[in-house]
C-alpha cells in the first residue's frame, strides 16, 4: 500500500512540527545555560576593568589628602600659602575637583583662595568610614552644586565630581556600577544617569537576579558598601534572545540537515532493488579476486571472489549493497551473475593461474535453493571450470535452517566442491554445528586477528585452531595486514591467510599477470 499525497502531507507536517519543537527545547535549554555564563563572564570582567581604573583615582584622593596633612596645624587663619597650596594640588590632580583643608577653629582654606566659616554642607550628612579616610556621596561641593563625592582624612578634604569618576571608570554602555549602601540598599554613587532600585540583600562575589537586572557584587574591604555592576533585564533578554535565535537556527538547520540526509539514506536503500537489477541487466558489476597464501612459501594457493560496483565512478561498497539485496531478495540473481563471471573469468585468465581455487560467497538464499546446484554444476561445465577448484563461503548468519543447510552443502561437495566457514566466530553463540555440517575450511575473521588479540594468551583464534585441527579443517586467517599478525600465526600452525598485506583484490587480468610473475620466481 502506497501513502497518498495526504497522508503524505500530514507526516510532513508532523515532521516539521517535531523540529521546530525539537529545535525550541534545545535552543531555550542552550540560551538559559549559556546566557548565564556569559552574562556572569562579561559582569566578572567588566568588575575587573572598573577595580582596576578605580584604583588610579583612589591613588590621586591618597597623594592629595596626604600632601594636605601638613596644612592642617598651621594657625587659626588661611594664608596665601596654604591657597596656593590647595589650588595647585586640585590643578595638578585631573579627578580632584575642589580642596579645602579645616583649620583647628573650624575655618576651612578652600582651593578657590577664600575662607569659609566652616563646610556646612557636609554636616546634615552621616559619612561611611573606611581606613583612615570618610566618605560623603551626593552632596553638593564648595560653591553649592550638587553631585559630588566627597572624601576626608582627618581635617583635609576633596570633592570628586560624580561625571568625571563615572566616565575615568571604562563602564561599558549597558553595564551599570553602582556603590550601594549596604544597609539601607540606596544608591550611592552610580555611572549611570537612571538610578536603579535595590531590592534584594547581594552577597559579595556572587551573581543575583531580579526585575531590575542580573548584580554581581565585588568582593569589597568596605564595612558597609557594596560595589555592584549591573546588566539591566532588558539587556540580559537582548543577548538571550540572540543565544536562542542562534542555537534556533542552527539547530533548525542541523536537525532539518540529519533528517534530510535520514531520508536520502532511505530513499537509496528503498530503492536499492531496480537499482541492482539494472546493474545486472547493464554489466556494471565486476568481479575482482584476492589471493589466499600459504604465508610459509609466498605461494597463492586460492582467490576469494570479491564483487565490485561502480556508479559514476564512485565504488559502492558491498558490505552496503549485498545486505540492501539479500533483504530485498536479488540476492539470488547476483550470485548468479557471479558464478557465470567467474566460470568467464577461468576460461579467459584463471585458467593459466595452475591450481589456484576460487571461492565464491552464498547468502542464506542460495543455501535454500533447490536449483542452485545443477545451476552451478551447468555452469561450470560450459566454461570448463573443474568442480574441485570452486570452494563455497558460507557465513554463520547464512545457516538459518541447519538441516537444509547440511543438505544443500552435502550436495555441493558431492559435487566436488569444497565448503569453507567464512567470518569465522562472528555468528552462533553455539560452534556445535562445525561438528554435523560438511565444510573445509575456517576463515578466522578479522576482528579477532587484530594485532592486540593476536598477542593476547587466550584469545579465541588460538582456541578455534585448535579446534579446526582437532576436526582436520583447514584455516585461513583474514584481514592480515603486518608480520605482527602473520609471524604469530605461522608460529601457531596456521599456514594460510588473506590480507592486505599480501595483495589487495585484482583484477582477472591483473591477477594473472601477478600470479605468474610470483609463481616464476617461486619456482
Ligand atoms: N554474497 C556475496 N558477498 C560478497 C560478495 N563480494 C563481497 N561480498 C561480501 O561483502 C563484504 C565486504 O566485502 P569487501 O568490501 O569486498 O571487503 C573484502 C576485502 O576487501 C576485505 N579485506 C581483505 N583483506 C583485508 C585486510 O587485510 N584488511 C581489511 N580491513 N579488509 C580486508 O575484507 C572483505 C572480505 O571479507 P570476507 O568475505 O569476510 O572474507 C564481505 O563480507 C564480503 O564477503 C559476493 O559476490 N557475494
Amino acid at each position: 500500500m502506497t501513502a497518498g499525497p495526504r497522508t503524505w502531507r500530514a507526516t510532513a507536517r508532523l515532521l516539521t512540527l517535531t523540529i521546530v519543537i525539537a529545535s525550541t527545547a534545545i535552543a531555550w535549554v542552550s540560551a538559559e545555560t549559556l546566557s548565564t555564563f556569559y552574562v556572569t563572564q562579561r559582569l566578572k570582567d567588566t568588575s575587573a576593568d572598573i577595580r582596576s581604573s578605580l584604583r588610579s583615582v583612589s591613588e590621586q584622593i591618597e597623594q592629595a589628602l596626604s600632601d594636605m596633612q601638613r596644612f592642617e596645624q598651621l594657625g587659626s587663619e588661611c594664608t596665601s600659602g596654604i591657597y596656593a597650596a590647595v589650588s595647585n594640588l586640585v590643578a595638578a590632580n585631573r579627578f580632584i575637583y575642589e580642596a579645602a583643608v579645616l583649620l583647628p577653629n573650624g575655618k576651612a582654606c578652600t582651593s578657590y583662595g577664600y575662607q569659609l566659616e566652616s563646610l556646612a554642607m557636609l554636616q546634615d550628612t552621616q559619612p561611611f568610614s573606611t581606613g583612615n579616610h570618610s566618605y560623603w556621596f551626593s552632596v553638593s561641593n564648595l560653591s553649592g552644586n550638587e553631585g559630588f563625592v566627597a572624601v576626608s582624612q582627618h581635617n583635609s578634604y576633596v570633592w570628586l565630581n560624580d561625571l568625571l569618576v563615572a566616565s575615568a571608570l571604562d563602564v561599558p554602555n549597558d553595564v551599570t556600577f553602582e556603590l550601594v549602601d549596604k544597609n539601607s540598599l540606596d544608591s550611592l554613587f552610580s555611572s549611570s544617569e537612571h538610578q536603579l532600585k535595590h531590592e534584594i540583600p547581594y552577597q559579595a562575589d556572587k551573581i543575583s537576579v531580579d526585575r531590575q537586572g542580573v548584580h554581581y557584587a565585588l568582593p569589597s574591604q568596605w564595612q558597609e558598601i557594596l560595589a555592584v555592576v549591573t546588566l539591566p533585564f532588558s539587556a540580559y533578554q537582548t543577548i538571550w534572545w540572540q543565544l536562542f535565535t542562534t542555537a534556533f537556527l542552527s539547530s533548525l538547520a542541523v536537525i532539518g540537515l540529519l533528517t534530510w540526509v535520514a531520508g536520502k539514506i532511505r530513499e537509496q536503500r528503498r530503492s536499492f532493488a531496480p537499482k541492482l537489477r539494472r546493474a545486472l541487466k547493464y554489466n556494471e558489476f565486476r568481479v575482482n579476486y584476492q589471493p589466499i597464501v600459504n604465508m610459509h612459501t609466498g605461494r597463492w594457493v586460492g582467490v576469494e571472489s570479491l564483487i565490485r560496483w561502480h556508479v559514476a565512478g564512485k565504488a559502492i561498497s558491498p558490505a552496503i549493497f549485498i545486505p540492501a539485496a539479500e533483504k530485498e531478495g536479488v540476492i539470488g540473481e547476483i550470485t548468479h551473475w557471479v558464478i557465470e563471471r567467474i566460470a568467464e573469468d577461468y576460461s579467459h585468465y584463471l585458467r593459466a593461474c595452475e591450481g589456484l581455487y576460487l571461492t565464491i560467497n552464498l547468502s542464506a538464499q542460495e543455501i535454500e535453493d533447490e536449483s542452485f546446484p545443477s545451476f552451478v554444476q551447468k555452469t561450470l561445465e560450459t566454461h570448463g571450470v573443474p568442480a574441485s577448484l570452486i570452494v563455497f563461503e558460507v557465513t554463520e548468519g547464512g545457516l538459518v535452517n541447519l538441516e537444509k543447510a547440511t543438505a544443500q552443502l552435502q550436495k555441493l561437495r558431492d559435487q566436488g566442491h569444497r565448503i569453507a566457514v567464512d567470518d569465522f566466530g562472528t555468528g552462533y553463540s553455539s560452534l556445535s554445528y562445525i561438528e554435523t555440517l560438511p565444510i573445509d575450511i575456517l576463515k578466522i575473521d578479522r576482528s579477532f586477528l587484530t594485532p592486540e588479540k593476536i598477542a593476547a594468551n587466550d584469545a579465541l583464534w588460538r582456541h578455534v585452531v585448535s579446534m579446526a585441527n582437532t576436526l582436520n579443517l583447514t584455516v585461513v586467517a583474514e584481514g592480515i595486514e603486518g608480520t605482527e599478525q602473520s609471524e604469530p600465526l605461522m608460529r601457531e600452525g596456521v599456514t594460510f591467510a588473506q590480507g592486505w598485506l599480501y595483495s589487495r583484490d585484482l583484477s582477472p587480468a591483473a591477477l594473472k599477470d601477478e600470479f605468474l610473475k610470483l609463481h616464476q620466481e617461486c619456482a
